[in-house]
């Protein structure tokens, strides 16, 4: 997978260097470019921002970086390959999901837009339609400074479900999210820490009584924390034994 990010401050990609991804980029299963925005300015100050129309506080990114930015991506690919997606990290849009990740982890070009100010000229959306399929992306009900923080979650949470990307992708299938529930509790060395045991069911050695036990930790863990993930729960998806749980 290509990954082409633009932004003000490049070096708050920086952490994509590290890590799972950091080494899925050194492999060459990610190809992940940083691109500065003030790079496609054209005047001495490198201007990226001015005042908004119809008043109100703060600035507003000018429409034409963007365009010089994002045509450079959309340029630089292979003949006849279809439209890239571009995310629009926006308080304004739809959610990241779990799902969401999975959609986007089947592309072979993503770009992320990174804004900041109080957002980017809206013209910059409507222009990019031509070139890319745009999608807005908010990173959940709460307000960040700009993009860059929700680049990084959602290249990790992307990047981490791309093929040798995870050591063992068996963990991708029972971790929080993956199933619709919330993940079961963790445990390790030693048995007894600071006189808390862990479950004896983790130490029985029994896998059919640790699997059970674990689902109905899920279970009790959706439940008692995000109870609005069991609404849309579909207890048919579940194998029969499963289902005495709801
Ligand atoms: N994704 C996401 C997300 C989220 N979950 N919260 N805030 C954001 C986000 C994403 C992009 C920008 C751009 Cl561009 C400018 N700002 C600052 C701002 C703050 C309040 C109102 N308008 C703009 C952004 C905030």
């Amino acid at each position: 997978m290509r990954i082409d990010v633009v932004t003000i401050f490049p070096e708050y990609l920086a952490p994509l260097e590290l890590s799972l991804i950091g080494k899925a980029r050194q492999d060459g299963l990610l190809d992940l470019r940083v691109h500065d925005l003030r790079a496609f300015t054209t005047d001495r100050h490198r201007t990226v921002d001015d005042t908004p129309y119809g008043g109100g506080a703060g600035m507003v990114m000018k429409p034409e970086p963007w365009a010089q930015a994002l045509a450079a991506i959309a340029g630089d690919r292979p003949e006849g390959a279809g439209k890239p997606v571009l995310i629009v990290p926006s308080p304004a849009g739809e959610r990241f999901t779990q799902a969401l990740a999975y959609e986007l982890a089947e592309e072979k070009h993503l770009a992320f837009a990174c804004g900041r100010y109080e957002g980017i000229d809206e013209r910059v959306i409507d222009w990019s339609r031509d070139h890319f399929d745009v999608r807005p992306v908010s990173l959940g009900d709460y307000v960040l400074n700009g993009g860059e923080v929700a680049v990084l979650a959602m290249v990790e949470a992307i990047g981490r479900l791309l093929p040798g990307v995870v050591g063992n992708p068996e963990s991708l299938v029972e971790e929080s999210h993956s199933d619709g529930l919330l993940e079961y509790p963790v445990y390790t060395k030693p048995s007894v820490w600071r006189d808390r045991e862990v479950p004896a069911v983790l130490l029985s050695g029994n896998h059919g009584r640790i699997a059970q036990w674990r689902r109905h930790e899920q279970f009790r863990r959706t439940a008692q924390r995000r109870p609005d993930l069991l609404e849309g729960f579909d207890a048919g998806k579940l194998p029969r034994a499963d289902r005495t749980e709801l």
